[in-house]
């Protein structure tokens, strides 16, 4: 076995509000408690997202429901969506990203603006999620991903909530590994929870690459194991989780665990995790 326990055993994973019928495959891979996070998709609605979470709840897991700033188009819909999931699912820890509107839709600009807004924390929200860029953002600049990284952590931290970074999806460990080390070094010592992709095709996994604003080299394909001539086969994270658990060093890294994208499925996910686990 080439993972410690640790890196997976404090795994937290990623669905969507449609997986909210498959929780049970979860178990296979998953520990109770495990922060399962929501993904807020445009085309559902906030009832789906908070019958998710409410599942998410329900089946033993804690639900880390994600708000996206771009995508609200009132500060009524905010209230209201974060109030039905504390009554319905008893949330304490939401993520809050921008969004990938170019424009936003209501009266929040980026993820700061939510936070600013005091709405959280008078839910009781607890621990707010942050996104962290370990290769950049394609449409935003490095200074200031920076800048909104501080932004929000003193936000969140005036407002008496813990805070914690869960970075984009990367195939490839080095980048991350650099990125996590000048963040220690610059004295933000918050919870990183490393973004990795579950095992999918090699047809998915470039399908969300490119969705997502990740990009993949040559180079970094190879390592990974990502094949053009196999584009239906499917491809793991070994080799990358074998990577970041080689060069992950507590002094220089600080605390960092691993946060799954299952883009092929929540039941290869877990029991790719079983397996290793
Ligand atoms: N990592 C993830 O899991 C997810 C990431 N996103 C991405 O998050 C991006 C930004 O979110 P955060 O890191 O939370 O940044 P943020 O909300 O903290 O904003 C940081 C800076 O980027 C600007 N910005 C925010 N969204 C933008 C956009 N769509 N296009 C251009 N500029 C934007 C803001 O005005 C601000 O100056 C979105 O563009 C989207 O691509 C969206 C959903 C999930
Ligand atoms: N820039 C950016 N935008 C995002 O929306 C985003 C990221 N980055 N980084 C990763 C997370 C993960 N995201 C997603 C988005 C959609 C599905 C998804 O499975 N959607 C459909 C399937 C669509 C498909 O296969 O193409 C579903 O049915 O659940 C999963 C994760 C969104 N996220």
């Amino acid at each position: 076995m080439y993972a410690p326990p640790s890196l997976l055993d404090d795994a937290s994973i990623e669905i969507t509000a449609k997986d909210q019928h498959h929780l049970d495959q979860l178990a296979r891979g998953f520990a109770p408690g495990t922060p399962v996070s929501i993904t807020f998709l445009p085309g559902e609605t906030f009832e789906d997202r908070i019958a998710a979470a409410q599942r998410v709840r329900a089946a033993g897991f804690t639900p880390v429901p994600h708000i996206s700033a771009r995508r609200l188009t009132s500060v009524a819909e905010l209230e209201g969506f974060v109030a039905g999931l504390v009554d319905a699912a008893a949330v304490t820890r939401v993520f809050v990203v921008g969004g990938d509107l170019p424009q936003p839709a209501g009266p929040f600009e980026d993820a700061l603006a939510v936070i600013r807004s005091g709405i959280l924390a008078f839910h009781g929200i607890e621990q707010v999620g942050i996104a962290g860029y370990p290769e950049g953002h394609p449409d935003i600049a490095p200074a200031a991903l920076d800048a909104a990284m501080r932004d929000k952590l003193d936000a969140i931290h005036a407002a008496g909530q813990r805070a914690w970074i869960a970075t984009q999806f990367s195939f490839d460990a080095v980048p991350v590994l650099d990125w996590l080390a000048r963040l220690r070094a610059e004295g933000i010592d918050e919870t990183v929870r490393i973004g990795v992709p579950g095992p999918a095709s090699v047809k998915t996994l470039l399908r969300f690459a490119t969705r997502c604003g990740v990009g993949v080299s040559a180079k970094v394909m190879t390592k990974y194991g990502l094949s053009l001539t196999q584009f239906l086969g499917n491809a793991g994270p070994d080799k990358l989780i074998e990577a970041l658990t080689a060069g992950l060093v507590p002094e220089v890294h600080g605390d960092a665990r691993l946060h799954f994208y299952p883009f092929g499925g929540l039941e290869k996910t877990a029991d790719w995790v079983a397996r290793r686990g």
